[in-house]
């Protein structure tokens, strides 16, 4: 039997990392796409190509990924996140539902940055969101990776409100730093594992 595929997403700095391990503590393997896509970008020889067709061999220096460069690139221009976008996204999903064929838990959990945005969250059984105030998510980022304000707004920007993706979340995780987290999991957790029972 498959186990459900449940979508986890969350803008920059959301915490949903941090849930996504709450739900492993509880027995639930979770595939984090922005690792994963990062793993693509230099193993998987089609994406590789892609890329560089499209932004020269300076993306990989020495055979590494320029992380900062593209970083530089897709933040700063809707074509070029567009572009990658289009190129890593399609192989994020196939790797995913390859790594999900393998789990033999009820459900499996798919972190994802930009679920609602790519419209990959339409392939999930049921979709959490994690949120938390801007200014809370703006100050987690530069605490957790030493980088300036401007950079973290310069990615927020990139992905849809909160206000939005809340319209298309089946549940909501509130993670901003004053709610308990593992309540919330443990109802999502309860009522997921339900569902999952009543489709088997
Ligand atoms: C540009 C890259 C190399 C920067 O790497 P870096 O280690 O600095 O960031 P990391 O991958 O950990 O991402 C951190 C956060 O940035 C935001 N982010 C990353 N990619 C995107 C994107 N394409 N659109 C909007 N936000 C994004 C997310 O909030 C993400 O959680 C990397 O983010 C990347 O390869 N992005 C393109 C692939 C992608 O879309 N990944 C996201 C999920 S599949
Ligand atoms: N409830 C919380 N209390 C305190 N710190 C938190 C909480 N939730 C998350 N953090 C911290 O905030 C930072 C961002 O969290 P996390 O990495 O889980 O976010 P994310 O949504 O996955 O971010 P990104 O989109 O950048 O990958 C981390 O340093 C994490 O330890």
């Amino acid at each position: 039997m498959k186990p459900l595929r449940i979508g986890i997403t969350g803008g920059i700095g959301s915490g949903k990392s941090t849930v996504a391990k709450v739900f492993e503590a509880f027995g639930i393997p979770c595939y984090y796409a922005d690792s994963n896509a990062k793993r693509l970008m230099v193993e998987d020889d089609e994406v590789k190509s892609d890329l560089i067709a499209y932004f020269g061999e300076e993306l990989y220096p020495d055979g590494v990924l320029n992380r900062s460069w593209l970083a530089q690139k897709i933040f700063e221009s809707e074509e070029d996140r567009q572009f990658v976008n289009g190129v890593v996204h399609p192989a994020v999903a196939k790797d995913f539902e390859r790594w999900a064929d393998e789990q033999s838990s009820p459900y499996v959990l798919r972190e994802a940055a930009i679920l609602f945005e790519t419209g990959g969250y339409k392939t999930s059984d049921a979709n959490i969101l994690v949120t938390a105030p801007e200014e809370v998510r703006i100050e987690r980022v530069m605490n957790r990776d030493g980088v300036d304000e401007q950079s973290v707004v310069a990615r927020m920007r990139s992905q849809w409100s909160d206000e939005h993706k809340s319209k298309l979340a089946d549940f909501i995780i509130l993670n901003d730093g004053n709610s308990t987290l593992i309540p919330q999991v443990q109802t999502i957790h309860e009522a997921i594992l339900s569902r999952a029972n009543q489709a088997n």
